[in-house]
């Protein structure tokens, strides 16, 4: 578990020394500073979980520093100190922005408490902010199924889960790549801090780039406030960065940065910050052939892929269908308040047949629409409709050579969604050949 950072500010050598021997010894990890100058400086760098601050600086007051820090982190809470208990300045403190206000000398054991109950408050709040859907997803199991394929990835992810190193997520649409990467926090040693998920595909270069990185105010045009980025967010927590192989190459070195050094740059920012987190990404695409064809910075490629956690499509564990299945189906009659919808045998063999070019996503739509469209409590072969051309019977062995290269070329192509193109690549032929085929079929029909 990672320890929690206190930047303690104060000019008198002797009460930082006794505070932060007290402090390191139950589990704190202690940065100095002795001067408003000083204090803004190690506040922006170290990234403290909380900061505590003498009254009375060489250079200035606390009142004078409050609203700097804040404008630097606002989540950040402030301990003032003081010689004097005045009423007025705790409330003065308190209206520039500090949580908690103490009368020196501060019993040790009492500051010791104060800053773990802050410091779990703030990440209560941190937690809530940046976890909306927490609660709808943290218990999907990513590893339903009995098949060998599951199994290995259950145990290679359980190796990985508690280390810090960054984590990448392999395989096709729907398969269940964000599922896994909640679950890696979730029983990690991360999991009391933030999980912050971003889709690097949807977004533009700029809007990548502010959300994040943050930036200060007046960075461009619209910023007309400083802004936290999601980097910071996640601090102490995990970044989940989906579709990386789409993230914009200008932006990839300032993520391999945080990667190397732990720092980053707020846009706008003259100052580095420091933060802690650990980053999962995703991806469907081949991003090793993305890297040596230029389209992914090769190091950002080897910086991420030294753990490497494949997700199987659906249609290599097909014998996990059915237990996928049956899940939807308890979840989903539970839901209407039907009770368990069954599968009958015939529909059951073609689920488990057909080669779901959509993964885990696209079997719970079928099942989803097979549902709601019979109203029945058994769901037969009939109720099922498949997203793509019917191809959930198996090759037969009676078919003529045509007939089997018909439909080769049918399954290739709802695989590819439709894409001639890639289709053609995979079979091997030049795109017009693939045409031609398929317009001829569709002169002579099925
Ligand atoms: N093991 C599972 N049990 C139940 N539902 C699952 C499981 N795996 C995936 N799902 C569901 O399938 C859908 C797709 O999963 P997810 O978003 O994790 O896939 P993905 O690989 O990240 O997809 P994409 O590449 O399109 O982002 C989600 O609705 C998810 O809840």
């Amino acid at each position: 578990m990672t320890r929690t950072r206190i930047l303690l500010v104060d000019d008198e050598p002797g009460v930082r020394l006794g505070m932060k021997g007290y402090l390191t010894q139950h589990g704190f990890d202690v940065d100095e500073a002795t001067s408003v100058a000083e204090a803004q400086e190690g506040f922006r760098s170290h990234r403290p979980d909380v900061a505590v601050i003498d009254y009375r600086l060489p250079d200035g007051t606390a009142l004078e520093l409050l609203p700097r820090l804040k404008e630097i982190d606002a989540a950040v809470p402030l301990v003032v100190l003081t010689g004097h208990g005045s009423i007025e300045l705790a409330v003065q403190a308190v209206k520039e922005g500090a949580e908690q206000f103490l009368t020196k000398p501060v019993e040790l054991a009492v500051l010791k408490v104060v800053l773990e109950r802050l410091v779990s408050q703030r990440r209560e709040r941190q937690r809530h902010a940046a976890d909306r859907s927490r609660t709808a997803r943290s218990r999907v199991d990513p590893f339903l199924g009995d098949s060998a394929a599951i199994r290995f990835l259950q145990d290679q992810a359980e190796r990985v889960r508690d280390s810090d190193s960054p984590v990448l997520v392999t395989g096709e649409t729907g398969s269940g790549k964000s599922v896994l990467a909640r679950w890696l926090h979730e029983g990690g040693s991360r999991k009391d801090a933030p999980f912050v998920d971003l889709n690097c595909a949807a977004l533009s270069k700029d809007l990548l780039d502010s959300e994040l990185f943050g930036h200060e105010k007046g960075a461009f045009t619209s910023a007309v406030a400083a802004k936290q980025g999601l980097l910071e967010v996640a601090d102490r927590g995990t970044l989940f960065l989906d579709e990386i192989g789409d993230m914009d190459v200008a932006v990839q070195p300032k993520l391999l940065k945080v990667l190397e050094e732990k720092r980053f740059r707020r846009l706008g920012d003259v100052k580095d910050r420091r933060v802690d987190v650990r980053l999962v990404a995703a991806t469907h695409q081949d991003l090793s052939l993305a890297s040596r064809e230029k389209r992914f910075r090769s190091d950002l490629y080897f910086r991420i892929s030294t753990l490497i956690l494949h997700v199987p499509a659906l249609r290599e564990r097909a014998e996990d269908v059915p237990v996928l299945a049956r899940h939807f189906l308890a979840e989903m009659g539970g839901a209407r308040g039907r009770g368990q919808v069954e599968l009958e045998p015939d529909a059951e063999k073609a689920l488990m047949a057909y080669s779901w070019p959509g993964n885990i996503r696209e079997l719970r739509n079928v099942l989803e629409r097979a549902v709601l469209l019979s109203g029945a409590s058994r769901l037969s072969r009939g109720d099922l409709r498949f997203e793509s051309a019917p191809h959930d019977e198996p090759l037969g062995d009676d078919l003529t050579l045509e007939e089997l290269e018909r439909r080769h070329i049918e399954r290739v192509m709802a695989r590819e969604g439709g894409h001639v193109e890639r289709a053609a690549t995979k079979l091997g032929i030049s795109r017009s050949s693939l045409y031609a085929k398929l317009k001829g079929w569709q002169h002579r029909g099925p």
